[in-house]
């Protein structure tokens, strides 16, 4: 195994060899983690959403349904909307090009797009406040590893008004540097089970 303070050689091969070996890794130990416990990991995170977030009214937040042990925050997101908030998920709709974010209500109908992930099926494209993304894995400067699809850099990169940016993970999935690159998008805040950390850029 290739430990994660161990400085990848620089060819972007290596980087993703690196990168892949780690989101491999860090999937399988949170699928390892019981289903009562992630749960309980859901709930601690929602509470620390709600001690950092208190006020969503009139904002619109993505959050995204859950897959792969990501921790399924979709009762937080209803109560978004119960608090004045409105909701979004993201849809990949083409291939390496940017998110398109669809507003969300309980009960709206869905389809489903990339490894059967369910998004909204009706269009109404918008622009959250807030991206709420699921960590695959995390570092200590706020850079955030996901599927390696570059999706949400992407999106991030191409949105009109940066939004606020809150990754949401478990403290198992912390590395000490992701070996961030120009393309990768550092994260505002992470909230985890055990803590929130704020980056002040
Ligand atoms: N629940 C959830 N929904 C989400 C995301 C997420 O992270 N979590 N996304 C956040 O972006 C988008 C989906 N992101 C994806 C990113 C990559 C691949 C994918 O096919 N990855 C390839 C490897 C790609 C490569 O190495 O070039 C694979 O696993 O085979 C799929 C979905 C939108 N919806
Ligand atoms: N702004 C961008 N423009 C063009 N390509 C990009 C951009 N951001 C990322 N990419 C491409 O996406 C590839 C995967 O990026 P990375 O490994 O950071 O994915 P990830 O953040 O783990 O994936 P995801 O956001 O889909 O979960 C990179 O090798 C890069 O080529």
């Amino acid at each position: 195994m290739i430990g994660d303070n161990v400085v990848p050689a620089h060819a972007p091969e290596d980087l993703q060899r690196w990168r892949r070996i780690h989101r491999d890794r860090l999937i399988g130990e949170r699928l390892d983690v019981s289903l009562a416990v992630r749960d309980l990991y859901a709930r601690q995170i929602t509470e620390k959403l709600n001690q950092f977030f208190p006020n969503l009214a009139k904002l619109l937040v993505s959050g995204y349904w859950p897959c792969n042990g990501e921790p399924d925050l979709r009762p937080w997101l209803s109560s978004v909307r119960l608090r004045c908030g409105h909701v979004a998920l993201p849809v990949i709709a083409k291939k390496h090009a940017p998110l398109q974010f669809r507003l969300w209500w309980p009960g709206a109908p869905m389809e489903r797009g990339i490894w059967n992930i369910p998004h909204p099926e009706k269009c109404i494209e918008v622009n959250p406040d807030i991206v709420v993304v699921p960590l695959v894995g995390f570092d200590n400067a706020g850079y955030r590893l996901g599927y390696g699809g570059g999706y949400f850099d992407r999106t991030l990169a191409a949105a009109p008004n940066r939004p606020r940016i809150v990754g949401v993970g478990y403290e198992q999935s912390r590395l000490e540097t992701i070996h961030p690159q120009s393309h990768d998008i550092p994260m505002d805040f992470i909230v985890t089970e055990c803590r929130v950390r704020e980056f002040n850029r």
